[in-house]
């Protein structure tokens, strides 16, 4: 529907209970153009006023495009306008097209009308419910008019509330089946029955309740046997009820009854009493609230009223900053939280552009390595390559890769330097590990204890578990003498604080680690082993030519940060929670400042 797609409102037609129909292939003309205004009622139709119809119409008939029509007579509000127009000495006619603005100001019309014609003799309108059922209009819609009207200051509008009742669900079965003590007084027969009897025949609610408000109401004789102490009784309940669902108003002490017994619940009804005022007229002129390109083009700009500024009105509701919840909120707080109560610093992490060097040459990673192929890597295109290296540590980078050192035998390749150079966005944060190891080497020792948790890039094909942006979370200790069994340790107490007792590990290879593991966890939930991470102890290949002493040791250890939140929250689609396709909601639901509160 190329035409008039733009401006039909499809919700607000069924908002209304309209039909739109005329789909395809329906084409402009025929009965359809009889209907548009003639010139001299141009003025009263409210299609006349529809900047859109002109455009509308001209353009329909020259491409003979397809229309929607609306039927109006085929909806009870609809038929309701054609109604109000004939009364107001129009031709009833459907309308052509179906702007919404039009439809809007057909149907609203009527209302409006009615408001305004009835304060022409008359002081006020005292109450708009009473108003609108007096004169079969939807209350909604009188108020929706009320409070236009109150805005361009036609009419004064005080709000009014009132409370009335309506039925619980308990009442609403005994408004149709009686109320339990008439159901009990009705299952007596003449003679009397005995309790058992009784019991039998009667729901038990129904029985309990029954028995204690009929006994109340000295209706019967209880006891083993039951009978009778008068013949007829009133449900009372049962019509106080039909009443109450009729709108009538009850008596007070009905109404303390039926609450206490929560037959009914209090409903605050709003509405308005109007009189006119100061813009006050008996029809309202049209005023636009906007200055359009068409009205610059057509010139008319000078001849219109423009609706006044409304300096009361609040503003639309402004958008703050919001968190993702569980990212950054609940999960990455809480693993801070670990790190920090572990004794652990965070590095900074705030480049994700990073060099091939810091990302994959000074971790020992052959330049050859497939990771470093562009299809698991992005490097960029500009800047392309890396201005600054530490040359002398290059050298030693260069020489390791080459022809090993410290008792290693290298790689024997040839390495490159301007293959170092490529930048890329960094595809771990052990990029970020091997700058401050360096950075930890160029004075005399201390142990230490960082971590990361930051954001890392690869070139992957995106499924309901990779994305080719995620975030890492990185830990390492660096300190003389660290082992296996302390990498263990140190597992262990980290995830155990994330609520996951169960690990296992299994031999794995990285090129930075040696030896390397694997970390799985139980999973009660998916009932086996799922894999939440990386680790290793960094091999000397690595640490040795950033210059730190023989016998330091760093174990380290990787995970992404979507993991363990995916494990922890049940959540088996990445892209639910992160990326593109995450329900912008869930993030507006959580506001920046609940970020401090844990
Ligand atoms: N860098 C590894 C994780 C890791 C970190 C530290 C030591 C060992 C492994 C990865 O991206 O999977």
């Amino acid at each position: 529907m190329g035409l008039m797609c733009s401006s039909v409102d499809s919700d607000f037609f069924d908002s209304m209970g309209l039909a739109l129909t005329g789909g395809g292939d329906e084409k402009f003309g025929g009965g359809e153009q009889s209907l548009m205004p003639t010139p001299d009622r141009a003025e009263r139709c409210v299609e006349a006023r529809c900047p859109k119809v002109q455009t509308f119409q001209t353009e329909a008939t020259t491409l003979s495009a397809q229309v929607t029509i609306m039927q109006l007579s085929s909806s009870p509000n609809a038929s309701a306008a054609g109604a109000a127009q004939i009364a107001r000495g129009l031709d009833y006619r459907p309308l052509s097209h179906s702007c919404a603005d039009c439809v809007r100001s057909l149907i609203l019309d009527m209302e409006e009308e009615a408001i305004l014609s009835y304060l022409e003799n008359r002081e006020e309108i005292a109450d708009s419910g009473q108003f609108a059922s007096e004169r079969g209009l939807d209350h909604d819609k009188v108020v929706n008019v009320i409070k236009s009207l109150h805005g361009y200051r036609y009419i004064d509008a005080q709000d009014i509330k009132r409370e009335t009742w309506v039925l619980t669900e308990e009442g609403h079965t005994y408004a149709v089946a009686g109320s339990p003590e008439m159901q009990l007084f009705l299952a007596i027969p003449p003679e009397g029955i005995s309790r058992e009897e009784l019991q039998k025949k009667l729901d038990p609610t129904i029985f309990k309740i029954g028995s204690s408000q009929a006994a109340k109401n000295k209706w019967l004789d209880m006891g083993k046997h039951i009978s009778r102490k008068v013949q007829h009784a009133e449900d009372r309940v049962k019509n106080v009820l039909i009443e109450i669902k009729d709108g009538k108003a009850p008596e007070t002490e009905d109404v303390k009854a039926l609450k206490t017994r929560k037959l009914i619940a209090p409903l605050i009804w709003k509405g308005y009493s109007v009189r006119k005022g100061p813009n006050y007229a008996p029809k309202r002129k049209k005023v636009a609230t906007d200055l359009t390109r068409e009205n610059m083009q057509r010139d008319d700009w000078k001849d219109l009223e423009f609706k006044e500024y409304n300096f009361c009105a609040k503003g639309q509701p402004a958008e703050g900053g919001h968190l993702h919840p569980l990212l950054k909120e609940r999960v990455r707080q809480q693993l801070k939280m670990i790190f920090l109560q572990m004794g652990f610093e965070e590095m900074p992490t705030n480049n994700f552009v990073e060099s091939s060097f810091w990302n994959f040459d000074a971790l020992f990673q052959p330049q050859q390595h497939p990771a470093r192929d562009s299809h698991d890597t992005f490097f960029l295109q500009a800047p392309s390559t890396t201005k600054q290296l530490p040359e002398d540590y290059v050298e030693r980078v260069k020489e390791i890769h080459e022809s090993g050192g410290y008792g290693s035998r290298g790689y024997a390749y040839e390495w490159k330097r301007d293959e170092a150079n490529k930048n890329l966005l960094r595809t771990h944060t052990t990029a970020v590990s091997s700058r401050m190891l360096y950075l930890l080497a160029q004075n005399s020792f201390l142990p230490k204890r960082y971590f990361s948790i930051d954001r890392v890039f690869r070139n992957e094909a995106v499924d309901r578990t990779h994305l080719a942006e995620f975030h890492q979370i990185e830990g390492l200790v660096c300190d003389r003498g660290l082992t296996l069994g302390d990498l263990i340790g140190v597992l262990h107490d980290f995830f155990s604080r994330l609520g996951m007792e169960n690990l296992r590990f299994k031999p794995a290879y990285n090129p930075y680690t040696e030896p390397s593991m694997e970390i799985f966890s139980y999973h009660e939930g998916f009932k086996k082993w799922v894999e939440i991470g990386n680790s290793g102890i960094f091999r000397p290949e690595m640490l040795r030519p950033m210059g730190l002493p023989e016998d330091v040791r760093v174990i380290a250890w990787g995970l992404s940060l979507e993991r363990p939140t995916m494990i922890l929250y049940g959540i088996d689609n990445i892209r639910d929670l992160f990326g593109h396709k995450v329900d912008l909601g869930l993030i507006k639901r959580n506001p920046i400042c609940r970020l401090g509160v844990k």
